[in-house]
């Protein structure tokens, strides 16, 4: 008896050489079939849809030095890049937290993490914010070896379009980690008076044109990201519309997620999360991230609770830089528990 063959499906379509939207990245959506399409996406200096290239690799295996049996806290999985390296290096007998927010990638995440071989008694996967970290600490069995955050959105959350996070592709909205939470950004954007609106770009986002913005969005039933963008593009010019509409979709991320509050929590709980000669390490995108957590290892290194922190900024490399465009605005910081 022979098998019946596989039915035929049409190839999807599209235009040009290659695919621009992301449902018509069929290809690298579906890594395991066309292994050898990520690699040519790569090496175009893109990142194939669907996956997240870890930033500054080496540099946090540096400041960390995960070692065999020591546990291990990576406090934004995401696709689980760094978290793959971390777990090489804590075998035998170590244990890594994996958190993240994101319902709709983290179980694919873990999925991805146990078929690479990482048992449950090596990886420990919970959906949960990192403000939260206290309540983790009982299982720990005595605090924190390391810990990693490595902050904001990856980029499978940004490609997607029905997730919101880019004014480059038609989607609603939204740009909520966690769109099963709180209010997307389309309703926060109807409950602000203009004056909040102004002042949530300047306070998240440093934008110039906040009041232009504010007043070109307000009163205004902003349900999708190109509506968003063609409003802004009607008050500034073209190349000002470019770098603003970035920093207006930032404000609005940050402000869904209360990013900034969440940090501060989460920086708050680290000296008692970690054991002594513990090393934390943050990788930052932004000024306002960076500003807090330079503060906060400062302060806790001149009260004596870190004995030793990152006085300047890790930088990725120019080669990583150039390889991943995305990695371009990183900072990487690290703190040692005296
Ligand atoms: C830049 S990605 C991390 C990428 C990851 N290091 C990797 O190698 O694939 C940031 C991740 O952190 C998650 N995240 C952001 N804020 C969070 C929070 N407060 N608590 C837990 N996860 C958070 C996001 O959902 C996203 O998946």
């Amino acid at each position: 008896m022979t098998d019946a063959p596989p039915p035929r499906t049409r190839r999807i379509r599209y235009k040009g050489t290659h695919p621009r939207r992301f449902e018509e990245k069929y290809k690298e959506l579906d890594p395991g079939a066309h292994a050898g399409e990520l690699r040519k996406v790569m090496d175009r200096g893109q990142t194939p849809a669907g996956t997240h290239r870890p930033i500054c690799v080496a540099e946090i295996l540096a400041c960390l030095d995960p070692r065999p049996g020591e546990v291990g806290l990576d406090a934004t999985l995401g696709y689980g890049g760094h978290a793959r390296e971390l777990l090489a290096r804590i075998r035998p007998g170590g244990r890594l937290f994996g958190l993240d927010v994101d319902p709709l990638e983290l179980p694919r995440t873990e999925a991805r993490l146990r078929a690479l071989g990482f048992g449950e008694d090596l990886l420990v996967v919970k959906r949960m914010n990192f403000a939260g970290l206290p309540a983790l600490l009982p299982e720990t069995g005595g605090g924190l070896d390391f810990i990693l955050a490595d902050l904001g959105v990856s980029s499978m959350q940004i490609d997607n379009p029905a997730r919101g996070f880019t004014y480059k592709s038609e989607g609603p909205l939204d740009l909520r980690l966690n769109p099963n939470r709180g209010r997307s950004a389309a309703a926060l954007l109807k409950a602000l008076s203009r004056e909040e609106l102004a002042a949530l770009l300047v306070e998240n986002s440093d934008e110039p044109h906040a009041e232009a913005i504010a007043g070109a969005l307000h009163g205004q039933d902003v349900a999708t990201t190109v509506h968003l963008a063609r409003l802004v593009r009607g008050v500034l010019s073209e190349d000002e519309a470019r770098a603003s509409l970035q920093r207006t979709f930032q404000a609005l991320r940050i402000a869904v997620n209360d990013e900034l509050k969440v940090l501060d929590q989460f920086l708050s709980h680290l000296p008692a999360a970690l054991r002594p000669g513990g090393r934390v390490a943050i990788l930052t995108f932004h000024s306002g991230e960076d500003r807090r957590v330079k503060k906060a290892f400062l302060e806790g290194w001149r009260e004596g609770i870190y004995r030793d922190i990152a006085r300047e900024p890790v930088r990725p490399s120019s080669q990583e830089r150039h390889d991943n465009p995305r990695s371009s605005s990183a900072k990487l910081r690290w703190a040692v528990r005296a």
